[in-house]
C-alpha cells in the first residue's frame, strides 16, 4: 500500500453506515477468470463523503455495485447498518435496496413520460407506499427544484435532471447514497452544483455518500478518497486538494506502487 495508510482521525468518527469485509468479486472461471475485487475491507462512517478513484478497470464500479447490493460478492460480506447483505435472499435484498439505499448514475435514468414529482415519488410507489405530496415537494426543494415539480425530463437541463434523480434517491431517506460518476454527463459548472448539493447533504443532514469518480476536482468535495488498483485498496487521502489527488492519480496510472 502506498501513501497515507493510517488515518487516525478517520477511525475515530461516527459509527459505520456501511462496512465491506474482505470482499472479493470474481467474474468467470478457469483461465478466463477476472478478480475485479480482491479482499477489499473498508468502513464508511455515518455522515461522511467518500470518493472512490482508480485507473480504468481497477474495480470501482464493482465495489459500488457490491456495496449497494446490486451485485453479490464471491466471498466476504457487506454490512449496512448492522444487516449483512450477503445473507439476504433476493426478495429481502430488493427491499433493503429500495428502502435503505439510494443510487444516482451518470445517466439520470428518469422516466420521460413522468413529471419531476412523479419520478421522485416512484420509489415510494414501488414500495407500495402512498407518497405525500408535501414530502415529494420537500425533497424537490432540497435540490433546488421546488418550481419544476410539473416539468418532464425533456423540459429540463442535464443538471436539473440529475437533481431530480438525486431527489428520487433521497425520497426514502436512504442510509447510504451511492453515486457512479454522478456528474460524468454534466458540464463542469453544472457538475459543481450537484457536488455542492451532495456536500451540503453530508454537512447539514449527516447523509453518508459514496461516489465513484475519475475527476480529481469532483473527488476534492469528498472527505476521503479511497484509491483502488487491480481490485485492491491502494491507499487513502483525507481532506485532499484537487491538485494532490490529480498528482496521486497520475502516479497510480503511470506505475502503481
Ligand atoms: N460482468 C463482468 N464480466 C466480466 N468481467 C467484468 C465484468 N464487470 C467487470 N469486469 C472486469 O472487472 C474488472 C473491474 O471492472 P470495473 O468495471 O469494476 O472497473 P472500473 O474501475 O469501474 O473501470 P472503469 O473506470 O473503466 O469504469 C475489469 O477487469 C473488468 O473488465
Amino acid at each position: 500500500m502506498c501513501g497515507r495508510t493510517d488515518i487516525e482521525q478517520w477511525g475515530q468518527m461516527n459509527k459505520d453506515a456501511i462496512q465491506l469485509r474482505s470482499v472479493t468479486r470474481r467474474y468467470g472461471s478457469g483461465d478466463s477468470a477476472v478478480t475485479a475485487l480482491d479482499k477489499v475491507s473498508l468502513s464508511f462512517p455515518e455522515g461522511t463523503f467518500t470518493a472512490v478513484m482508480g485507473p480504468s478497470g481497477s474495480g470501482k464500479s464493482t465495489l459500488l455495485q457490491c456495496a449497494a447490493g446490486l451485485d453479490r460478492p464471491t466471498s466476504g460480506s457487506v454490512v449496512v447498518g448492522g444487516t449483512d447483505l450477503t445473507k439476504l435472499n433476493e426478495t429481502k435484498l430488493t427491499l433493503l435496496r429500495r428502502e435503505r439505499i439510494g443510487f444516482v448514475f451518470q445517466s439520470f435514468n428518469l422516466l420521460p413520460s413522468l413529471t419531476a414529482e412523479q419520478n421522485v415519488a416512484l420509489p415510494l410507489r414501488l414500495a407500495g407506499r402512498r407518497p405525500a405530496r408535501a414530502q415529494v415537494r420537500e425533497v424537490l426543494e432540497q435540490v433546488g427544484l421546488g418550481d419544476r415539480a410539473r416539468h418532464r425530463p425533456t423540459e429540463m437541463s442535464g443538471g436539473q435532471q440529475q437533481r431530480v434523480a438525486l431527489a428520487r434517491a433521497l425520497i426514502t431517506r436512504p442510509e447510504v447514497l451511492f453515486g457512479d460518476e454522478p456528474t460524468g454527463a454534466l458540464d463542469s459548472q453544472t457538475g459543481r452544483e450537484v457536488l455542492k448539493l451532495l456536500r451540503g447533504m453530508v454537512d447539514a443532514d449527516g447523509q453518508t455518500v459514496i461516489m465513484v469518480t475519475h475527476d480529481p476536482v469532483s473527488a476534492s468535495y469528498a472527505d476521503r478518497i479511497v484509491f483502488l488498483v487491480d481490485g485492491r485498496v491502494n491507499g487513502e487521502m483525507v481532506g485532499a486538494s484537487a491538485d494532490d489527488i490529480a498528482t496521486r492519480m497520475t502516479k497510480l496510472e503511470a506505475a502503481p506502487c
